[in-house]
């Protein structure tokens, strides 16, 4: 089968002290090509847990995930990962960083360079592929991220909360470029964010997990990432349903942490 598949995982993590914490709890979903999936739920309901699993970096205690049919069993190109705070080269200039992953492949500038300068155009970058990392601002160093994860041209792009350290005007004109690349590229994309408002914006499917054990709570689809391919986000935030399905979810959120917050108060 095409697309990701995330077959009936689980995760339990032992600790030290003898106890364990059941981070998740058969959690399946399957992502066709192309599809973008925001992810939201409470702290602690598996979310990063999850997004490691599907990269490769953690190894599930039961279940497994597979790319196109076939298990995967580590990290890999085909799965990009792109972090809140950029996680960049700070040794390298703009282009450096955007061109590694291409380079480190044994690519000649031949082999990457226009595609290097395309993606440092698309993502704004072109005037400032000369700069030090230390000189840009944290939302120029997201787009260095992204622009560098999409130089590897994975299958899938994997973000945590890659927007979640930016200020608000940055962080929507950084909305408004995910889903010009998540349109341009045709890749499928997983999405991890605490805002509500960005899970309706930029999830064509929108996740919510619950916690203790991690788990789906609810799928929704939603019609708001591909509207804003084209219109402002602000125009989008008017349509018919936005505001009632933010409630919602809002009010389903809220629910899932007062219901933990009185578990660790009766617990002590
Ligand atoms: N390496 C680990 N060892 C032990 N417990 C862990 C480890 N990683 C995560 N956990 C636990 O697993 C649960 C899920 O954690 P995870 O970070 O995936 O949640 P999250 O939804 O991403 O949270 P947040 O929104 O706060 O980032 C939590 O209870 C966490 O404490």
């Amino acid at each position: 089968m095409s697309g990701l598949s995330i077959e009936n995982i689980s995760m339990r993590f032992d600790l030290p002290n003898g106890s364990s914490v059941q981070a998740l709890k058969n959690v399946s979903l399957h992502l066709k090509e192309g599809e973008l999936m925001s992810v939201l739920g409470p702290s602690g309901c598996g979310k990063t847990t999850l997004l490691n699993i599907v990269a490769g970096f953690l190894a599930p205690t039961e279940g497994h995930i597979a790319m196109n049919g076939h298990k995967v069993h580590g990290p890999d190109a085909e799965r990009g990962m792109v972090f809140q705070q950029g996680a960049l080269f700070e040794w390298m200039n703009v282009r450096d960083n955007v061109s590694f992953g291409p380079r480190m492949k044994g690519q000649r500038e031949a082999e990457y360079g226009s595609q290097v300068d395309h993606l440092l155009d698309v993502t704004g970058l072109g005037d400032f592929k000369d700069k030090a990392i230390y000189e840009l601002s944290g939302g120029m160093q997201q787009r260095v991220a992204l622009a560098r994860c999409l130089a590897n041209d994975p299958d899938v792009i994997l973000m945590d909360e890659p927007l979640g350290a930016l200020d608000a005007l940055t962080r929507e004109k950084m909305q408004g470029l995910v889903l010009k690349l998540w349109k341009e590229t045709g890749k499928t994309i997983i999405l991890i964010t605490h805002s509500v408002e960005e899970a309706l914006l930029l999830g064509e499917r929108l996740l919510v997990m619950a916690p203790r054990p991690g788990r789906i709570h609810k799928e929704y689809r939603l019609p708001y990432a591909d509207m804003g391919v084209n219109a402002d986000l602000r125009e989008v935030k008017k349509s018919e349903g936005y505001s009632q399905t933010r409630e919602e979810i809002l009010s389903m959120i809220w629910d899932m942490e007062e219901e933990i917050m009185g578990r660790t108060e009766a617990a002590q």
